[in-house]
């Protein structure tokens, strides 16, 4: 797999982000993952902040639908809405749930700071932004747990984790990467131009996606930490 599988731009930002994108995508956290050493109480733990955090994505992503320009647009920040409410967070449910977990304590989960200031960096660049804005600080968190989940689907030596390797690793969610790859190009190249690399408004993108890919770093060390 290239990391030109998601796209021109995500390619282009991917590069600019330079070692953070490797600390993002070959934490400690994944790798425990990938080899099955990762403690299970630090895998719950990212669990159910992951469900606090893919509350405020959603309306990261809602917000998405309102700073849209066009009905493609709209299309694909609504998919992605309805993945993430529909899907991801009931799949957070389904694996608490059996892990004891009850749904509402997993509602009353108590936000850590990390979550907090990844969630809201990326909701504020929507609000002061426009949808690239807000599209740039959104690409690290699709398209790095794209990266994670094929690259663990082939290199995993453990199964203790696979169902959630699985998640990533599947073809219904490399689409969906793809998918919102094409999304970033479509909505660079309508408001940029076709060369919207050499706007001086690309590199103010390209350092929203290196702190939201910095963000992540930081979600994944609070992971370890329960
Ligand atoms: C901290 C954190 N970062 C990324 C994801 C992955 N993720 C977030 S929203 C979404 C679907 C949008 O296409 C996916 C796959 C996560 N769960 N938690």
């Amino acid at each position: 797999m290239s990391a030109q599988t998601y796209g021109r731009a995500f390619a282009l930002m991917r590069e600019a982000a330079g070692e953070a994108w490797g600390e993002y995508t070959r934490h400690a956290f994944v790798e425990g993952l990938r080899d099955g050493a990762l403690a299970r109480e630090a895998f719950l733990h990212y669990l159910r902040q992951d469900y606090v955090f893919l509350i405020h994505f959603s309306r990261a992503w809602a917000l998405a639908v309102v700073k849209s320009e066009t009905h493609a647009e709209m299309l694909g920040a609504v998919a992605t809405v309805n993945a993430l409410v529909a899907e991801e967070m009931q799949l957070h449910v389904g694996i608490c749930e059996a892990a004891g977990i009850p749904q509402e304590e997993l509602f009353a989960t108590p936000e850590r700071a990390e979550n907090l200031a990844y969630t809201r960096y990326v909701l504020e660049a929507g609000y002061s932004g426009d949808l690239l804005d807000l599209l740039a600080a959104l690409a690290p968190c699709v398209m790095g747990y794209g990266e994670i989940g094929a690259r663990l689907g082939v290199e995993k030596t453990s199964e203790t984790y696979a169902d959630w390797i699985g998640t990533y690793a599947g073809d219904g969610y490399q689409g969906d990467c793809a998918a919102v790859g094409q999304l970033l190009d479509s909505a660079l190249e309508r408001r940029l131009g076709k060369d919207f690399e050499t706007s001086p408004r690309f590199a103010t993108l390209c350092d929203k996606f290196r702190t939201a890919t910095e963000l992540e770093v930081n979600f994944w060390q609070m992971g370890l930490t329960p």
